[in-house]
């Protein structure tokens, strides 16, 4: 096959990725060996029991851990030589997070929690304020821009943080528990929007225990003991792009 021809590389790439955290009970495995490849357009669900390291596999992809063996590519390009300042700059522009307990600067409107990420990877005021006004109108959160996360529910802090790791347009978002905390009601908005903006074509890595928010993915990756048992795709098309309309545009 010629270079011309050559398939592009995955968006994000693991490989025999090993992580022992250290704490006062002794060692814990808590990922043992995770090989895995994540291309542009994928929605991915890492799905397995309390304790099997999903989250640690998530941090280590977020390079909020750093693994004791393996390497982590993205685009192609190994993090190996990674510095935490360069780690920083990639959760700030090309990986978004959300938490399960949202994180959101307790002390900053929504509408700053929204544009800090932009003015912090160098947007304009002006655009970063675009920016937020797209996303929380978006996510229906436009009349709470001047509220304090304290003031609102769990349900829309979730959108606050979901609005904040889009802001900058991210290559990939990962998403560590995002309904673990809300109800039945908030977890099928999550579902609901993290849907939505896969089939605009963004990249998503989730990790849930929750099945029903894991059914929401085309592919569903079972965690066990700090290894993958399975890897099921489940037939939706692995990229799917936003047409014209769309009011987040995502630039991979
Ligand atoms: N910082 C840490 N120090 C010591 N042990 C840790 C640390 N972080 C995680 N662990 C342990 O590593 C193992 C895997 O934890 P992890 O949070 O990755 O699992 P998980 O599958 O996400 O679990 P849950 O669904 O309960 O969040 C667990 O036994 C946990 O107690």
């Amino acid at each position: 096959m010629s270079a011309a021809t050559a398939p592009p590389a995955p968006l994000l790439g693991a490989e025999g990725l090993v992580k022992t955290h250290h704490g006062e009970g002794g060692p814990v495995h808590a990922v043992r060996g995770v090989d895995l490849t994540v291309h542009r357009g994928e929605f991915v669900a890492v799905t397995g029991p309390s304790g099997a390291g999903k989250s640690t596999l998530l941090h280590l992809l977020g390079g909020l851990q750093r693994p004791d063996s393996g390497t982590i590519t993205l685009d192609g390009e190994s993090t190996d030589s990674y510095s935490e300042a360069r780690w920083a700059v990639e959760r700030r522009r090309s990986i978004g997070i959300v938490f399960q307990f949202f994180n959101l600067v307790s002390n900053l409107t929504v509408a700053d929690n929204v544009e800090l990420p932009a003015l912090l990877a160098g947007a304009s005021p002006k655009h970063a304020r675009a920016e937020r006004e797209k996303l929380l109108a978006e996510l229906g959160l436009d009349s709470k821009a001047r509220s304090m996360p304290g003031e609102l529910s769990g349900g829309e802090q979730q959108r606050v943080a979901l609005a904040r790791a889009l802001v900058n347009h991210p290559r990939l978002l990962l998403a560590d528990e995002p309904a673990g905390s809300l109800d039945s009601k908030g977890t099928r908005e999550v579902m609901r929007l993290l849907t939505r903006f896969h089939q605009r074509g963004q990249t998503i890595v989730l990790v849930t225990h929750d099945a029903r928010l894991a059914s929401a993915a085309d592919r569903v990756i079972s965690f066990f003991d700090g290894r993958i048992s399975d890897d099921a795709h489940l037939g939706g098309p692995t990229s799917r792009r936003t047409g014209p309309g769309g009011v987040v545009e995502l630039k991979d």
